[in-house]
Parts: C-alpha cells; sequence; structure tokens
C-alpha cells in the first residue's frame, strides 16, 4: 500500500545522550540486525523534514539531518527545545534511540489523533502512563519550553499544558519498549 508522505511533520529523533546506564553509545548499537539510531528513524522516513539531534558529526543517516542542542547536556526536554526552533512551523514526531520498537503505524495513530486546541499527543502505555519520548508536540509549543527550561525545569512530560494535551489509548505496550542497559536488549553482544 503507497501511503502519502507526512506534509507538516518534521520527523525527530534525540540521540544526545551519555548512555551511562547502557555503557556504550546506545545509538550505534546493533540489536536484531540494524542500530538502535536506524530503527528509530525508519519510522518516521515519511516526515517532510528529518533530524537528529546530537552533536554535529557524532552520526550520519541518509535522509536526516544533524541539529546540534541548544543547551548541550541538558537532557530530553533541551533537545525538544532544540527541534522545536529547526523545525518549520507545523507538528513535530519526536522520539529517541532509546525506543526501537515504534512502527510507522505508531505514528499514523498519532498523528491521527490531532485537533484544534491540542498540542500534544501522547500514546498511553500498558500501565496508563503517557510517553512523552515518542510523541507529537505542536512548534507553537516553543516559547512554553524555552521558559520552562529558563525557570530550570528539565522533565520532559511537562512540555506541554495537561488541557493542551491528547492521550491515545489501546497501542501495544511492546511497541514503547525503552531501552537504558543491555539487558533491555535480548540477544545482543
Ligand atoms: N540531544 C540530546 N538528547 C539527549 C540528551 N539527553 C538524553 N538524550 C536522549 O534522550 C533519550 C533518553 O535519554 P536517557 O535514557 O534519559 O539518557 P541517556 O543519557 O541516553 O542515558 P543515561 O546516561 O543512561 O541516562 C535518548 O534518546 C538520549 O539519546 C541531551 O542532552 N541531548
Amino acid at each position: 500500500m503507497t501511503r502519502e508522505p507526512w506534509a507538516d511533520v518534521t520527523g525527530v529523533v534525540t540521540a544526545g545522550g551519555r548512555s551511562s546506564r547502557f555503557g556504550s553509545d546506545k545509538a550505534l548499537v546493533t540489536w536484531q540486525g540494524r542500530t538502535l539510531l536506524d530503527r528509530a528513524c525508519t519510522p518516521l522516513d515519511h516526515a517532510a523534514t528529518r533530524l537528529i539531534i546530537a552533536p554535529e558529526g557524532r552520526y550520519q543517516m541518509p535522509g536526516w539531518r544533524v541539529t546540534p542542542d541548544t543547551r548541550p547536556g541538558e537532557g530530553p526536554l533541551a533537545a525538544l527545545e532544540a527541534a522545536l526552533h529547526a523545525a518549520p512551523d507545523g507538528w513535530v514526531a519526536f522520539t529517541g534511540v532509546d525506543l526501537p520498537c515504534l512502527t510507522r503505524d505508531y505514528w499514523d495513530t498519532l498523528l491521527a489523533a490531532r485537533a484544534p486546541g491540542v498540542l500534544g499527543v501522547q500514546a498511553l502505555d500498558g500501565l496508563r502512563r503517557p510517553q512523552p519520548l515518542a510523541a507529537l508536540y505542536h512548534t507553537s509549543l516553543r516559547a512554553h519550553v524555552t521558559d520552562l527550561l529558563d525557570m530550570g525545569e528539565r522533565r520532559l512530560r511537562f512540555a506541554v499544558l495537561a488541557g493542551q494535551v491528547r492521550h491515545v489509548p489501546g497501542l501495544d505496550p511492546a511497541l514503547l519498549r525503552n531501552v537504558n542497559t543491555p539487558a533491555d536488549l535480548p540477544g545482543t553482544r
């Protein structure tokens, strides 16, 4: 089946972390034949703009532009700020290299949940907790996210106000496998 590209969507994979719990650069670990970076990027390949937030020169991915952090080492909320500023006006589909099981259908489901007045769309995991690291954010959140960071906030879950976020239940929790340590990737050497 041929599916339309996402015209107003920027795909973003943030990959600038320290991988201290994993012990080596997670993005470059191969799992089931593909690196985690490739596994995070591929489901977003149909986005009109594609950005990896990481130090310049650290990674190369055809069709993707590496954009540096505006606040290096400050975590995923700061990476989202860099992404919102680098993206054209519209929606940012934001994820990290440590979510290697997302699919194009996952992103299509979130994109279908956009609605007027909604600035963020997040899936609910198996315990019905919102997953902010595999979520949609509208670029009109730029000033809000910058204000949060300037006030010292670093938690990604506060990137969008409660009244402006839509939660999507019913997605397969296996899609949201989160890799922090080698034990989270059975079969990896
Ligand atoms: N661009 C950017 N990405 C980050 C930063 N910190 C974490 N990330 C990314 O955000 C996602 C979640 O990261 P974490 O697991 O919380 O942190 P980590 O640094 O990768 O790993 P630990 O050192 O084990 O905490 C991963 O995709 C990281 O690459 C940062 O400062 N800048």
